[in-house]
């Protein structure tokens, strides 16, 4: 087993659920005290739901898994970990230029690279509401397990273009899950977003609360294919878990998100745009933390879940832009910018539930997981993209190059 590709993030072992590193305290809302935690401190030792399930264990034999979205951020490290453990992976991805293509196929060579012959690794390029290249996929690969991670995902972008949210978000969706029943699939997991929360009044975002307010077509989508799974399931008995993501960053990390965006344009001493007062507040969460849960969620099928997959804190932005700056060593050029229309103003997991179900607990404290954002972005980010594509070392080695310098 080649394990060349993995020295951007450690997976924290999925056996070592009580070793935390994340020495955050859960915070409180802006204006609210601890005590105010009700939808939390109700659930420890429930599912919050009062429905009882039995945990099921790891189906831990060889897996051939569909992970659509491969070539992106969560999905090229997912795919990454399914490799390097053994399953085979069969890729599709429609290289959209939402973000810049170099760092996909920047992700995809990494993956290339490792499992060279094509025995293990299969990439499709294509869009998911192919109905004929996906039908060709599951027929031809046959793959039993299915990690669906391919999105439009930018939230503030999709009040431009809702219609791209709708094409590739819910159709898309909606043709996985027909195949998947069509054909038989053991497990459908699938990525939702902590949007779907809208502008929830919790201090603990909850599975079990009621999500009717998206403030955004993309939280809208993902609403959508929450609902479109359930009925797949209730029509087809199809196993399916939808995971609630929330923010996620790391190594690799969609350059459209702050994370990104902030360490890239503070380190080469550019200005960034700062939403709102600074108060807003996120849970940012480690990849590695992200990686762990869908692998849990891949090995563990339960009829219909939905799992939150956070850190369980949050950082604000005034704190985050200091973190970035203490950990780039630069000072930070900020633009102020008014509240952006879509932003959710604050965004907290309660991860109790994937904790009971999958065995879920965030590793990684936001401190640390910038620390070695930043650390990649130093070293292997310029290496890997300089290794791709050789054209590039016109671009000199010393300094962090723009996206548009980066492109092929
Ligand atoms: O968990 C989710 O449900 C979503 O997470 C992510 O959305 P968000 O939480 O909005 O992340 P992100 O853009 O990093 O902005 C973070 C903060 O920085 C502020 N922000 C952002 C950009 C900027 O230039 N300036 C700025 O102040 C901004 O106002 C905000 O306060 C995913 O994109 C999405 O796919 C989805 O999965």
């Amino acid at each position: 087993m080649n394990s060349q590709i993995t020295p951007d993030i450690s997976i924290p072992s999925m056996l070592h659920l009580n070793s935390s590193e994340d020495d955050e305290s859960y915070t409180s809302r802006p204006g609210m005290s601890l005590t105010d935690r009700s939808d939390q401190s109700s659930e420890i030792g429930s599912l919050g739901t009062h429905e009882e399930y039995t945990v099921v264990p790891p189906h831990d034999g060889y897996k051939k898994v569909l992970v659509t979205g491969g070539a992106g951020f969560i999905g090229s490290h997912v795919a990454e970990f399914l490799l390097a453990r053994g399953d085979d992976v069969v890729i599709v991805d429609e290289m959209n230029d939402y973000y810049d293509l170099s760092l996909k196929r920047a992700n995809l060579a990494l993956l290339r690279e490792a499992y060279p012959d094509g025995k293990r690794l299969k990439i499709y390029e294509g869009d998911i509401c192919d109905e004929n290249l996906m039908q060709e996929i599951f027929e031809v690969d046959s793959p039993h397990w299915v990690c669906h991670l391919a999105a439009r995902a930018g939230v503030r972008p999709s009040i431009q273009d809702p219609y791209v949210y709708i094409h590739s978000n819910i159709k898309g969706t909606t043709l996985l899950l027909e195949l998947s029943a069509k054909y038989g699939v053991k497990n459908f997991v699938f990525a939702s977003s902590s949007s779907v929360y809208g502008g929830s009044k919790s201090t603990y975002f909850s599975e079990d609360e009621v999500v009717d307010n998206p403030v955004s077509p993309y939280a809208a989508s993902k609403k959508a294919c929450e609902l479109f799974a359930y009925t797949y399931h209730h029509l087809y008995n199809l196993n399916v878990s939808g995971l609630r993501f929330f923010t996620v960053y790391g190594p690799r990390g969609r350059p459209d998100m702050a994370p990104f965006k902030f360490i890239d344009r503070i380190s080469r001493g550019f200005e960034i745009q700062k939403f709102g007062d600074g108060s807003s507040s996120r849970d940012y969460t480690y990849i590695s933390d992200i990686v762990d849960g869908v692998v849990r969620a891949i090995d563990r099928p339960y009829p219909y879940q939905i799992f939150n997959l956070g850190k369980g804190s949050g950082t604000s932005l005034n704190e985050f832009i200091d973190i970035v700056q203490k950990e780039t060593g630069k000072k930070a050029l900020i633009k102020q910018m008014p509240d952006q229309p879509g932003d959710v103003p604050y965004t907290c997991a309660s991860c109790e539930k994937a904790h009971r179900l999958l065995g879920y607990k965030s590793q990684v404290s936001f401190g640390e997981g910038i620390r070695r954002t930043v650390e990649w972005y130093n070293q292997a980010y310029i290496k890997n993209t300089i290794e791709v594509c050789p054209e590039r070392q016109a671009n000199g080695l010393g300094r962090a190059p723009s996206f548009v310098e980066l492109r092929c």
